[in-house]
């Protein structure tokens, strides 16, 4: 399929494998970071990417957007393979293809006032002029619910909120086709977190933007997305619409989710601890099946889980 008749994004058997980084111990060993990851996004879908602190969420949204070269597998953007494009076929086709961070702290230039940081790519990509470009930086500010007060200040005048929408104009300011939104607000203060949620559903609705919206958290993943994957040792264990995930999950790791069994503390794992195993987990011992290895059961409707005994 090419052109209109492919889906926006279509993902097939995506590997990303780290290989020889890590320190001491760890050195040399392979890290299956995104293990053969199947996925669509179609126009103006969210598709929910959840699952604990290390399972992959981020190596996939950057390898399908090729921020990583993937080590196998394709990623079809309307249809055009991206490893076919030459660098420069690839940038001109980035601002079509969005990017944000968790952290708006960081994502900003703290020398750069906003209309420069979001005026900046506009004019780079040749989607401004010199002329027009505040008027331009005003609009999408004023999309992502900020005043024109906003363009000559700097992101320290800013709260985590307010920033967090800055980095979110920047990106829409582009009109991306499709956003891979990555954890946009577990930095945030509970409080501000609903408001930035209703505004990625407003960008979806007023945009027709489509959003791989990234998350830890199934709560927030209820509230706004209409599928959702869930992610697990590099691999979609279970993927399916929001009713069929939360009314019926099938994968015991979908239910500890939902359940809201406490995650591992990531601080720990830096530490080199290793995560406790799961009962249901597939023995981790060399050559033994992995959860690549499971193929996906289609319970009806498209509702995929990876469970040994369907297999
Ligand atoms: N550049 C890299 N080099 C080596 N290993 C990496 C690299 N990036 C990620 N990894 C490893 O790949 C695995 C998946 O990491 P990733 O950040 O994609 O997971 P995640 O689900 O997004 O976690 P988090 O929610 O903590 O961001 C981890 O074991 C991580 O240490």
């Amino acid at each position: 399929m090419t052109g209109s008749d492919a889906p926006l994004i279509e993902v097939t058997d995506l590997v990303k494998h780290f290989g020889d980084r890590g320190f001491g111990r760890r050195r040399d060993q392979l890290v299956r970071a995104v293990d053969g990851v199947s996925l669509t996004v179609a126009d103006g879908e969210l598709v929910g990417l959840v699952g604990e602190s290390g399972s992959g969420k981020t190596t996939l949204g950057q390898t399908v957007l090729r921020m990583h070269e993937p080590t196998s597998g394709a990623v079809r953007f309307r249809g055009t393979d991206l490893s076919g494009l030459s660098r420069r076929e690839l940038t001109r086709l980035r601002p079509r293809m969005q990017y944000i961070f968790q952290d708006p702290f960081s994502a900003l230039n703290p020398r750069l006032q906003i209309a420069d940081a979001i005026g900046e790519p506009l004019l780079r990509h040749g989607r401004a002029t010199r002329d027009d470009v505040r008027d331009r930086v005003r609009e999408v500010l004023a999309l992502c619910e900020m005043g024109p007060d906003s363009l000559d200040r700097f992101p320290h005048e800013f709260s985590g909120g307010q920033r967090q929408r800055i980095v979110i104009a920047r990106a829409m300011a582009l009109e991306p086709e499709f956003v891979v939104a990555d954890e946009p607000v577990s930095a945030l203060d509970v409080s501000i977190q609903a408001q930035i949620i209703n505004l990625f559903s407003d960008l979806r609705e007023q945009r027709g933007t489509a959003f791989l919206f990234i998350s830890h958290d199934l709560g927030v993943v209820d509230h706004l997305c209409t599928r959702v994957a869930i992610m697990y040792r590099g691999v979609i264990v279970e993927s399916g619409t929001r009713d069929q995930l939360f009314d019926d999950p099938a994968h015991p790791y979908t239910r500890e989710l939902l359940a809201a069994v406490p995650t591992p503390d990531p601080r720990r794992r830096r530490r080199g601890e290793r995560r406790p195993r799961r009962e249901w987990d597939l023995p981790a011992a060399p050559g033994a099946p992995t959860w690549r290895d499971v193929p996906l059961t289609d319970l009806g409707d498209g509702h995929l889980v990876a469970l040994p005994e369907l297999s």
